[in-house]
């Protein structure tokens, strides 16, 4: 009987890893479906004198991810992600995205059979073909594994402390996203399960290139008006891109969690926002990753990286002027253009022609 017990296990530990883990850890314990044990797989670092590992282990809190958040005890930190997810059902992956690929490849081959994967990662990859692809193929072609993504309105902090938010899954397997849904949702935590993959999860990839925009109008001191617009021809960006480039989707999809409300809320409140408008404020005297050090303490931003890897798609199938927010965002970021000619891009911007 113990052996039907599914187990799930969590590869990565930052500030939404950690979150993840104190929602999964809590909820496994009070469903007999699920072993009680989480693995949670943590890039060893010293933080200190002491490894985190260890840290974890013993003071069940991440002190330097998610400080203030008690961690529940059958949440177990590891440092070998092989050993973290040889034998788990379900796999949930939450690092960074430009860490994904090493992360992976000790799995490669070593993975049971029947288990799915889950990306919690908001950005792209560059294929073996060269092409822009999503994290979930990245999972499903090095992995073998299907892939489920969960996307949403979710500020880490907010969602350990237990404010009311909402999440995204997107599965196309319905029992596999009924399933996931009782792995993450709690009665702070609600969840809603589409069937519009790729977009979900395209979705909280592109936002993050939008914050670094409404970052910058915070840093040039931009007024609401020109914020707001900002935010709207990028939300009309996202679903253009989505149009052009997953063709077989419903509209009502950007309004679930994982489209608007994703959008304003890291408009608002997240790193990516908060490194852009530093980046503004100090008009070009630091770099984006100097910034990221200085304010972010380890934890990385997805924007910048994710705005190089739309633009390499865009550039290569001449779309940049179709997408003149999230080009000029990129030529910001990668040092290209300065971020005082931000509005400069968008005066004829396809949306008002
Ligand atoms: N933090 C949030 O509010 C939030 C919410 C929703 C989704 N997400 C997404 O979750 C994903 C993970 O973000 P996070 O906030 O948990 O992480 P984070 O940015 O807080 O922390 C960085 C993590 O990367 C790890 N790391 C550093 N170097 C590494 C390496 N070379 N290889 C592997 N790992 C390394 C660190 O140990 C740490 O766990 C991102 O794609 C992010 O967009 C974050
Ligand atoms: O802090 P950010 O900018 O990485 O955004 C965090 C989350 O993705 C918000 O849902």
């Amino acid at each position: 009987m113990a052996s039907e017990l599914k187990k799930v296990a969590i590869v990565g530990s930052g500030n939404w890893g950690s979150t993840i883990a104190k929602i999964v850890g809590s909820n496994v314990l009070s469903n007999p479906k699920f072993d009680k044990q989480v693995k949670l797989y943590v890039y060893e670092e010293i933080v200190d004198g002491k490894k985190l590992t260890e840290i974890i282990n013993t003071q069940h809190e991440n002190v330097k991810y998610l400080p203030g958040h008690k961690l529940p005890e059958n949440v177990v930190a590891i440092p070998d992600v092989l050993e973290v997810a040889h034998d788990a059902d379900v796999i949930i992956f939450v690092v960074p995205h430009q860490f994904m690929p090493n992360t992976c490849k000790p799995l490669i081959g070593k993975l049971k059979k029947d288990a799915f994967g889950v990306s919690l990662c908001k950005g792209f990859y560059i294929n073996p073909k060269g092409d822009v692809d999503l994290i979930s193929n990245m999972v499903r072609n090095l992995l073998g594994l299907e892939c489920l993504v969960v996307m949403g309105a979710n500020i880490a902090s907010e969602v350990a402390s237990g404010q009311f938010c909402e999440a995204t899954i997107g599965s196309r397997n319905k029992s596999h996203g009924l399933l996931l849904k009782e792995v993450l949702q709690t009665d702070y935590f609600r969840i809603v399960v589409s069937e519009d993959v790729e977009v979900v999860e395209a979705c909280g990839a592109l936002k993050n290139i939008v914050a670094i925009g409404a970052g910058f109008c915070d840093g040039l001191n931009f007024g609401d008006n020109t914020k707001a617009a900002v935010i709207r021809l990028g939300l009309m960006e996202v679903m253009k891109f989505c149009d052009r480039f997953y063709q077989k989707h419903e509209h009502r999809t950007f309004f679930e969690s994982c489209g608007v409300a994703d959008l304003v809320t890291t408009c608002y409140g997240g790193r990516n926002r908060r490194v852009a408008e530093a980046y503004a404020r100090c008009l070009g005297q630091k770099t984006i990753p100097e910034l990221e050090t200085e304010l972010l303490n380890g934890q990385k931003l997805q924007g910048p990286e994710a705005a190089q890897e739309v633009n390499h798609l865009l550039r290569s199938k001449n779309m940049e002027n179709d997408f003149p927010l999230l080009t000029a965002i990129h030529r910001i970021c990668s040092g290209e253009q300065p971020v005082t000619s931000l509005i400069d891009n968008l005066r004829n911007h396809p949306e008002h022609l």
